[in-house]
């Protein structure tokens, strides 16, 4: 029996995105908005439409028990979180279940356990991904945070077990530093998430970013879909994001890949994840698991000809995957540029009425956006407003497309970031995918 009807339980270019997917499968879809979103693209796109609260995200996205009930008014079999808001939420996961609809993602048991980094660590090592040398779990006392970090040398870094995505994080350079950054890391998690829990890493000086999407069927089997580059990023928002790394071999990316396929498959996931590694000195280190679709997705949909939103649909269905390991291949290169309804250069946020809008176009060129002239930009959410994704034979080629594309785009009424990714694709060492995650902020420090 196949799924009829869907809640996408977001907003903005992913909601779209979802809607779009479900639309050609056949499936009908109820967009949820807030009183700010009602003239959003994707309501007027959906099949029906719930308002689910006032703007801000925390009585409208992130409410519970109103988008469950918009499930049950709507009549929904489904729901798709698609990213942030309650997307990596177990507890969402759970009730959504509970209420027997459809939980388009991952088992909550396994967003529970890679929601808690500790845990999360520890899986990883059991499954057999390589670790950042660290503790062998939570670290409790000072002592024993003294004792693993002249072990592993300094600089160490001290994560909270709940924090995530650059959120509770604290290097420490040298032994008379730890005690007071132990005390503030524990104590700011505790403020942050709840829980003062935290463990100790060695501290990867100039490392890459790179993530490998991996999709299960929930009952053993798994594939890797390659990786992505999300290194250029400034205070832990990507910037720009591409597919495959310009640093990753074919070997590499087969061997780690398979890794992560396997460890997908002992572990029984289910649905869409991406699994976090820093690279330094062509070694992978695992940092994080996210059991969720990622923005950067279509970068992957890209070089693979895979529609991930559709197997999210598929899998969540109990049908299999459409395709198979050994029949995937990697063609070509893509970019994504996220564009935000923001300064270009001092990243202040310019929401406002679209009073012209125009998307780039072109073979291979891809944008996913709600915009439309006559849109108000609330101010209520994130800034991005449209992701431009540009696919090329070769890297080289996919720059000059993305160049050309970048200078079609039209959004008038607000600033966006357009000249910062022009400016961007300026730099030799951008050009030559010459950068580490330190690039961005340094190169944005520089004088001019
Ligand atoms: N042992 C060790 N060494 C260096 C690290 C540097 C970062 C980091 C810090 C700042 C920006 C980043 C951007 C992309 C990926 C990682 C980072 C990091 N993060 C940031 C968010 C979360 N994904 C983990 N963990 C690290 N762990
Ligand atoms: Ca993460």
């Amino acid at each position: 029996m196949g799924i009829k009807r869907i809640l996408i339980a977001n907003r903005g270019e992913i909601a779209l995105r979802i809607h779009r997917a479900a639309h050609e499968m056949g499936i009908e879809t109820v967009a949820v908005h807030s009183t700010a979103d009602a003239d959003a693209m994707h309501v007027r796109l959906a099949d029906h439409a719930v308002c689910i609260g006032p703007p801000s995200a925390g009585e409208s996205y992130l409410n519970i028990a109103n988008i469950i009930s918009a499930a049950e008014i709507a009549q929904c079999d489904a729901i798709h979180p698609g990213y942030g808001f309650l997307s990596e939420n177990a507890k969402f996961a759970d009730i959504v279940e509970a209420h027997d609809i459809i939980w388009i993602g991952p088992k909550p048991e396994h967003i529970r356990t890679m929601g808690d980094k500790v845990e999360a660590k520890r899986t990883a090592g059991v499954l057999g991904l390589p670790l950042v040398p660290g503790s062998d779990g939570a670290v409790s006392d000072f002592d024993e945070a003294r004792r693993i970090a002249k072990e592993i040398g300094y600089p160490v870094i001290i994560k909270a077990a709940s924090g995530g995505g650059g959120r509770g994080m604290k290097v420490c350079e040298s032994e008379d530093k730890l005690e007071t950054l132990m005390q503030q890391a524990g104590s700011e998690a505790k403020a942050a998430f709840g829980d003062a829990t935290v463990y100790i890493e060695k501290y990867l000086g100039n490392p890459r970013h790179i993530e490998f999407q991996v999709f299960g069927d929930g009952i053993g089997g798994a594939i890797h879909l390659g990786e992505r580059d999300c290194s250029l990023q400034r205070r832990h928002q990507k910037v720009l994001e591409e597919a495959p790394s310009p640093v990753i071999s074919t070997d590499e990316r087969m061997r780690m890949g398979e890794v992560c396929a396997q460890a997908m498959r002992d572990m029984g996931y289910r649905g869409a994840g991406t699994i976090e590694f820093l690279w330094e000195n062509g070694e992978f280190y695992f940092i994080e698991m996210n059991t969720r679709l990622q923005v950067e997705h279509p970068v992957t949909e890209a070089i693979t000809g895979v529609d991930l939103v559709r197997e999210q649909i598929r899998i969540a269905e109990g049908k299999p995957l459409s395709v198979k390991q050994e029949e995937l291949e990697f063609h070509g290169h893509a970019i994504e540029c996220r564009i935000n309804a923001e300064d270009p250069f001092t990243f202040a946020p310019s929401p406002g009425l679209v009073t012209y809008y125009h998307a780039a176009g072109g073979m291979h060129v891809r944008v996913d956006s709600g915009l439309y002239a006559g849109y108000k930009i609330p101010p209520y959410y994130d800034s991005m407003i449209a992701k431009l994704i540009v696919y090329g034979r070769t890297r080289e080629g996919c720059i000059m497309r993305l160049r050309r594309a970048l200078e079609e785009m039209v959004v008038e009424g607000v600033k966006t970031n357009i000249p910062l990714h022009q400016e961007l694709l300026r730099q030799t060492d951008v050009l030559n995918g010459d950068y580490s995650i330190k690039w961005l902020e340094k190169w944005l420090e520089e004088p001019e």
